[in-house]
């Protein structure tokens, strides 16, 4: 089936997962519904599977067991050029290539035009830096041509999203910290791609936890607590433990 009009709405139902038919599993029985639109952050200790959750979404991997639905219909029932055409990925290590700046925005649409191409870069915090380079947008990248800042990367991968604009976005935050001031632009920047699209953030940033409509807390338990950064805080559970944990020197 191909997918027209997609609201994101997105339903894990008893989905467990493991990667090879006798390893254990990743996660057992784990049931989630994200309505259209909302912001969901992920967070839990490393290595409970937070990456591999996200990772069924444009069946990069098949769930093991359970059901897998977008708008009510499941992932597999759905054309993978046109589920993975709903999605949007912004991960810690952005795919760059030899080729102009132009030409690596142009990745996320191919038939995209040069004034789509600014407009999505514009979005993205990109255009400044991208118009300081030596050529501008026809600037190479790569081994033989400019150097671009961890922050700088982010971005265009950021503007190839907004390019493509999908109903889906799947934000595996960086842990590796950019400096101050490239985070916050890159923070600003998806904080608008994230609107009015379906989001579900592996957080590792406290603001970004904040911001988030739901937090989920992943064990190796599966979803332990649920709530926004209040309520979840009051509860004095896990949530409350992993947050003084990580954040301690940030809050
Ligand atoms: N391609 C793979 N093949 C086999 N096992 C894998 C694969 N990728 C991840 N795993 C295993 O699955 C488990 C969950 O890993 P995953 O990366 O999803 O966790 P995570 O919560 O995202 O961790 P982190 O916060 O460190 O990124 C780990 O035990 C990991 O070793």
């Amino acid at each position: 089936m191909t997918l027209q009009e997609i609201h994101g709405e997105l339903e894990f139902k008893h989905v467990s997962f493991r990667y090879e038919e006798h390893s254990k599993d990743v996660f057992t029985n784990l049931s989630l519904r994200v309505e259209p639109g909302k912001y969901i952050a992920l967070i839990g200790p490393s290595g409970v599977g937070k990456t591999s959750l996200c990772s069924l979404i444009p069946r990069f991997y098949d769930v093991t067991e359970g059901e897998l639905l977008i708008d009510g219909i499941n992932v597999r029932d759905i054309d993978l050029q046109s589920l993975r055409k709903a999605i949007g990925i912004v991960q810690q290590d952005v795919y760059l290539f030899a080729g102009t700046v132009m030409e690596n925005i142009r990745y996320g649409y191919l038939s995209a035009s040069d004034e789509e191409i600014i407009a999505a870069a514009k979005h993205a915090n990109a255009h400044e830096f991208i118009m300081s380079l030596p050529n501008g947008y026809h600037s190479e990248i790569g081994q033989r041509g400019v150097r671009l800042s961890g922050g700088q990367k982010q971005r265009l991968s950021i503007a190839r999203v907004f390019l493509k604009n999908p109903p889906i976005l799947i934000l595996d935050e960086a842990t590796s910290s950019l400096d101050n001031e490239s985070e916050s632009i890159v923070k600003e920047s998806i904080e608008m791609l994230a609107k009015r699209r379906t989001t579900i953030v592996i957080a590792h940033r406290l603001s970004t936890i904040r911001n988030a409509e739901r937090i989920l807390v992943l064990t190796e338990n599966g979803i332990v607590e649920q709530g926004t950064h209040d309520t979840l805080l009051k509860h004095a559970g896990t949530y409350a433990k992993l947050y003084a944990k990580q954040f301690d020197l940030q809050v």
